[in-house]
């Protein structure tokens, strides 16, 4: 099918991938991985293992001090950062519809696929509320909403349910797995075991920088695909 030979162009690859910044040790080297769309992957590891670096080296804003990542098929990329930012007057609907319209969507398509997309986030209530009265947690989501609606190849998301009680969380979870089966290559940092259960793919850096044990990067074994697993080095 012609969406399948879509999702195998897409590809990201680690190779021997290690960071440090200027006068610390190294947060994590001898990283090897392979990103493909239809897994979740998640980044976990302790405050300060390097999760949020290693979002910025994929997004291309930061140059790993050594081994290199390459991107097949990646046009766009979406980031989703720990802090919403958004319009304080416009509502959670006009931040969603933002991108569609930006594509050329008319605003009638563009009004019925961001209200989809918002309840899929369990947002629908919060459609026409302005943004600066959502509380932490739902403006979080309603970010994860407009970046889903742009349609990003490879979409990076900093603790997405950092903020979320259970059940909220497992519907982000739950919508961020559709979207990865919908084509999108979706990169999590999180702390969350509940976020981290959900990934069929985990890079631990905790395990990477520490130990040298093969399975810092594991898929879940009912999803297992060929040529992950790759062993990782101890970085300090
Ligand atoms: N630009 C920088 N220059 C120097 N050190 C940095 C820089 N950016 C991050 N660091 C340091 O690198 C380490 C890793 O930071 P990073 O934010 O990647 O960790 P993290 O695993 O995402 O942490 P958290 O879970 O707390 O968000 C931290 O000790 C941080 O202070």
């Amino acid at each position: 099918m012609a969406q399948d030979r879509e999702h195998d162009r897409k590809l990201v690859t680690g190779s021997r991938l290690g960071h440090r910044f200027p006068g610390t040790a190294h947060l994590f080297s001898g990283l090897d991985f392979e990103l493909r769309p239809g897994r979740i992957v998640g980044l976990c590891g302790p405050s300060g293992s390097g999760k949020s670096t290693l979002l910025s080296i994929l997004a291309g804003w930061v140059t790993p001090t050594e081994g290199r990542v390459e991107m097949t098929g990646i046009a766009r990329t979406g980031w989703v950062f720990q802090n919403p930012y958004g319009v304080p007057g416009r509502t959670a609907l006009d931040h969603v519809c933002l991108p569609l319209l930006a594509r050329g969507e008319t605003r009638a398509r563009a009004q019925r696929r961001a209200l989809a997309v918002l309840a899929s986030f369990n947002l629908a209530r919060a459609a026409n509320q302005p943004f600066r009265e959502l509380s932490g947690g739902e403006a979080q989501r309603l970010m994860l909403a407009r970046a889903v609606c742009s349609e990003p190849d490879l979409l990076l998301v900093d603790e997405p349910t950092a903020q979320l009680d259970i059940v909220t969380a497992a519907t982000v979870n739950e919508t961020l797995g559709a979207v990865a089966q919908d084509g999108t290559i979706v990169v999590i940092a999180t702390h969350d075991p509940q976020t981290r259960a959900a990934c069929t793919q985990v890079i631990d850096l905790a395990t990477a920088a520490l130990h040298d044990r093969p399975d810092a990067l594991h898929d879940r074994p009912d999803v297992r695909a060929d040529g992950d697993g790759v062993p990782a080095r101890p970085g300090r």
